[in-house]
């Protein structure tokens, strides 16, 4: 499909810069609403066997699978699930908004780019035609900024098969299709160093372990003090490789271990997260909202069957498990229900996964109106899973408790595509790697937090920190 006219003259096609090309300065997305910048997008199918899913996210026979791109590169975006998803890099725009209403500047901001932009995609199909990627902060007074970021390559697998989507700035030429797949390949210069010898540093972040276990007990104190039912708190870590580490070969590892969970890098904030804030097609919802965890423990694949089989039955009975998870699942059917003609929340189940249980609500829904992802995300977030209830009162206290900047942690994270569907995660199970890439000197922070409540135990609450930073501190190399 066309949305406008393409440009009337012969794509000549420049030579092309060599990888890492320069990203473009970053626009305001105030500023991109009232004068938004014109991006020409392309999408083509990939030919068959190209790109493939194997069962478990792995290669299938000899074609590459999404995250394989990413070997060795930095600058990278993904979004990939059971091996299916998008991956990307380079940027031909960025926006960024700050403060309370960033969600909604960037939403009006990408729909202006939209309407100003023109593609063709023979496909249609969600993700394909124009994308954005994005990363919110979880707080509006945080120093970080919110981002949508347009790749300059975005490659994209369903269960239909494989596409490539090139933006360029209107005008432009995009590169051969035989010119893009050539670069698909990772480049052998950018190959990470495989031999690092010595286990990363780890350090504290804001808090110590002691100072987080005086953290909990004060939120309980002002609990019981009737301030607050439920507070999420968080810590972070900061772990120092030996060696440079590609951000790219972070994500392999993230998704090979953790598939069924959505492997995402967004401007340096990267994860495996299993928590969907909203996912938006054709005008029907689906969000799941997870909060009520058990922590799993390592041992032989017997063991560890056999103890998750006990742990479910004890969260699914656990009252304070259950009431913990009520005010998650609460908060999003009330937020959802004023934008939906239709929201159906199924009972609570048990989700498992390689580090933790988890009690998991699936909410379906019909969107009123032409209601877009982000803006159901604005609506959504911060549910009580990663902030607490009463909402004002829990953040009130997370600030003075935590003694942190969340940055984009607990945050939306996700994509928006040209008609503002898309699908958008809470950024959990992260890290906020240092711009200029991991390696000596340059630490990325590792967060892990969970929801406190009246009865809960200090000391189980960080140890469920611990479980929760498990995926991330692996992948960095810690632990085993
Ligand atoms: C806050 C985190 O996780 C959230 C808190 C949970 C809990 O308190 O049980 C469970 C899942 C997430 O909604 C995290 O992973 O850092």
């Amino acid at each position: 499909m066309t949305r406008r006219p393409p440009p009337r003259r012969s794509e000549v096609t420049p030579p092309v810069a060599d990888h890492a090309p320069l990203a473009p300065p970053a626009l305001s997305a105030a500023r991109a609403a009232a004068s938004p910048p014109r991006l020409s997008f392309r999408t083509v199918p990939l030919p068959t066997g190209l790109i493939a899913a194997g069962s478990d996210g792995a290669t299938a026979g000899g074609s590459q699978g999404l995250l394989e791109l990413l070997a060795g590169r930095e600058d990278v975006v993904s979004w990939v699930r059971h091996g299916r998803g998008l991956v990307g890099w380079g940027q031909a725009l960025r926006l960024e908004a700050q403060g309370p209403d960033r969600i909604e500047s960037l939403r009006s901001a990408w729909r202006a780019t939209v309407y100003a932009s023109w593609w063709r995609d023979a496909l249609v199909r969600p993700g394909t035609g124009p994308v954005a990627l994005g990363t919110i902060a979880f707080s509006p007074d945080s120093a970080a900024a919110s981002v949508l970021i347009v790749p300059q390559v975005l490659v994209g697998l369903d269960a239909a098969g494989a596409w490539l989507t090139t933006a360029v700035p209107e005008g432009e030429a995009h590169p051969e299709v035989a010119e893009a797949l050539a670069r698909l390949r990772p480049p052998a210069s950018a190959r990470p160093d495989a031999s690092s010898p010595d286990a990363p540093m780890v350090s504290p972040g804001s808090l110590s372990e002691t100072d987080y276990l005086a953290a909990v007990a004060e939120t309980q104190r002002r609990m019981a003090a009737g301030e607050a039912r439920k507070v999420v708190l968080a810590r972070d870590l900061l772990v120092t490789p030996s060696a440079t580490l590609a951000t790219g070969d972070l994500l392999r590892h993230l998704g090979a271990s953790y598939p069924s969970c959505w492997t995402f890098a967004v401007d340096s904030m990267v994860g495996a997260t299993p928590e969907l804030l909203v996912r938006l097609e054709n005008r029907h919802l689906a969000s799941r909202v997870l909060a009520g965890t058990a922590r799993r423990h390592a041992g032989d694949a017997a063991a560890r069957e056999r103890e998750a089989e006990r742990l479910a039955r004890w969260l699914a009975a656990s009252a304070k498990n259950r009431a913990e998870h009520e005010f998650a699942r609460a908060s999003a059917v009330t937020a959802l229900e004023p934008l939906c003609s239709l929201v159906e929340a199924e009972p609570p189940r048990v989700l498992m996964l390689p580090n933790v249980l988890h009690l998991a609500t699936d909410i379906t829904g019909v969107v009123a109106g032409d209601t877009g992802a982000l803006s159901l995300v604005g609506a959504l977030h911060p549910t009580a899973a990663v902030c607490g209830t009463p909402s004002e009162a829990a953040a009130r206290i997370i600030v003075e408790v935590e003694g942190m900047d969340r940055g984009r942690y607990a945050g939306p994270v996700g994509w928006v595509d040209w008609h503002g569907e898309g699908e958008w995660c809470i950024a959990l199970r992260s890290a906020a790697l240092p711009p200029d890439g991991l390696g000596p000197g340059a630490p990325a922070r590792v967060f892990g937090g969970g929801g406190i409540m009246p009865e809960s135990v200090p000391a189980d609450e960080l140890a469920e920190t611990t479980a929760k930073m498990r995926p991330m501190l692996a992948a960095l190399g810690v632990g085993g």
